[in-house]
């Protein structure tokens, strides 16, 4: 088995996480200590500004990757990310008497375009770090880039996790759905027979995240207070429900920015912060009950990780819409924070075994697909 360190900046730019846990890539061996390095504003505020710049505006090219302002964050990015490694393998050797010897390290996601059906160009997405730096700064082979030849070949290049859900859930009773409510919410339906059926299911904090800071002087709705006491607004909720995402079947992706444009059309913006907030919520957990539409079998229970498992509203709602029970991870002992911190350790050692990270039932690959890239410390 290998010692490795998961390393995960999500969609929600709120900070690294970071996990250590063994495993040969199939079997989950000692699960170690976990953290959460939060980013400062200015860190936070000026990833913020690189999702928009790596958008672009049409007709205009958007972020060179040579570009001043991006390598700056990129550094101060990565300079965190080895900050986590040093705190965790410090702990790990406190703990357990063991130090690590691979870092699975995500990165940070700025665009994230895979190609859609009917599209000429390309897909395309785009995760920033610098691997190369990490390694030589801690010593050790970092595994990178894990969504690039999945795209490549045609596939969504997300979601990643589901692999490492199935290796999670092995003796769970099925179909059991795993939800993850980040920035973006994504899914990993598993069937009897550990068939896998994964993707994104919609805007899940992210949109609420930014509700929050345009309203109040906090990065998100905290216990969902601001939702709590509002009102969903039917016109406004029955307008994004008409987005084609929805009803798309899968395999299918989302950029943390791909719902802004609709949100405004639908008219959010002239909502009162309380109604805006939920509104927002109620959106969230309408695009997981869709998702439940495509799976081919009703869970028996869907399982709860990522931040927005913490606010009351969005678990309220979700309870609301979907028919099975709604549970945070934490009842079959996983940690909800640090799942995907922990799959991105076991993704690394999955990358230097040459297994298959992808599947035609969670990205769309044409065929069971490796991925990453090493480079040596
Ligand atoms: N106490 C809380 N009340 C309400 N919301 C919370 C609370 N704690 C966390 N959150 C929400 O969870 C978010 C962070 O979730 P998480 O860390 O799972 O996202 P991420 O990993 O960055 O995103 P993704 O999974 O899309 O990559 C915060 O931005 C916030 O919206
Ligand atoms: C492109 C990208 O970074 N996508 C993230 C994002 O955050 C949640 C959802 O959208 C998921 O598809 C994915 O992350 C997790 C770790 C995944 O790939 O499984």
């Amino acid at each position: 088995m290998l010692r490795t360190i998961g390393l995960m900046s999500g969609t929600s730019l709120d900070g690294v996480d970071a996990a250590w846990i063994e495993t040969d890539g199939e079997a989950i061996g000692r699960i170690g200590p976990t953290l959460t390095l939060p980013y400062e504003p200015a860190l936070r505020r000026d990833l913020r500004r690189l999702l928009d710049l790596a958008v672009g505006v049409p007709g205009e090219p958007g972020l060179a990757p040579e570009d001043p302002f991006l390598a700056d964050c990129v550094h101060r990015l990565t300079e965190r990310h080895a900050e986590a490694v040093a705190r965790l393998r410090a702990e790990s050797l406190r703990l357990l008497g063991e130090d690590a010897d691979l870092i699975g390290f995500h990165g940070q996601t700025i665009l994230h375009r895979p190609a859609r059906p009917g599209d000429a160009a390309p897909g395309r997405t785009w995760q920033v770090g610098d691997a190369d730096w990490l390694a030589r700064r801690a010593g050790l082979p970092v595994a990178f880039d894990f969504r690039s030849a999945d795209v490549a070949a045609g596939g969504q290049g997300a979601p990643l996790v589901p692999v490492v859900h199935a290796a999670l859930a092995a003796t769970l009773p099925k179909p059991l759905a795993v939800l993850n409510l980040g920035g973006v919410g994504n899914v990993t339906w598993i069937g009897r027979d550990r068939s896998l059926l994964a993707f994104d299911t919609g805007p899940a904090n992210g949109p609420l995240d930014d509700w929050a800071r345009r309203h109040t002087q906090s990065d998100y709705d905290r216990d969902g207070a601001l939702a709590l006491a509002g009102q969903p607004d039917g016109a406004v909720l029955a307008r994004l429900l008409a987005h084609p995402y929805l009803a798309a079947p899968p395999p299918k992706s989302l950029d943390r920015l791909d719902f802004d444009r609709a949100l405004k059309e639908a008219g959010a913006g002239a909502l009162s912060p309380e109604d805006g907030a939920a509104t927002l919520v109620a959106f969230a957990a309408v695009c997981v009950a869709a998702a439940a539409r495509h799976f081919p079998q009703a869970p028996l229970q869907w399982l709860v990780a990522g931040g927005g498992r913490r606010n009351p509203a969005l678990m309220r709602a979700l309870a609301g819409a979907l028919e099975q029970p709604v549970r945070a991870a934490e009842v079959v002992g996983w940690n909800g924070d640090a799942l995907e911190a922990q799959a991105f350790g076991v993704l690394a050692a999955r990358c230097w075994h040459g297994l298959p990270i992808t599947f035609p039932g969670t990205t769309g690959a044409p065929q069971p697909l490796a991925g990453g890239r090493i480079v040596r410390g």
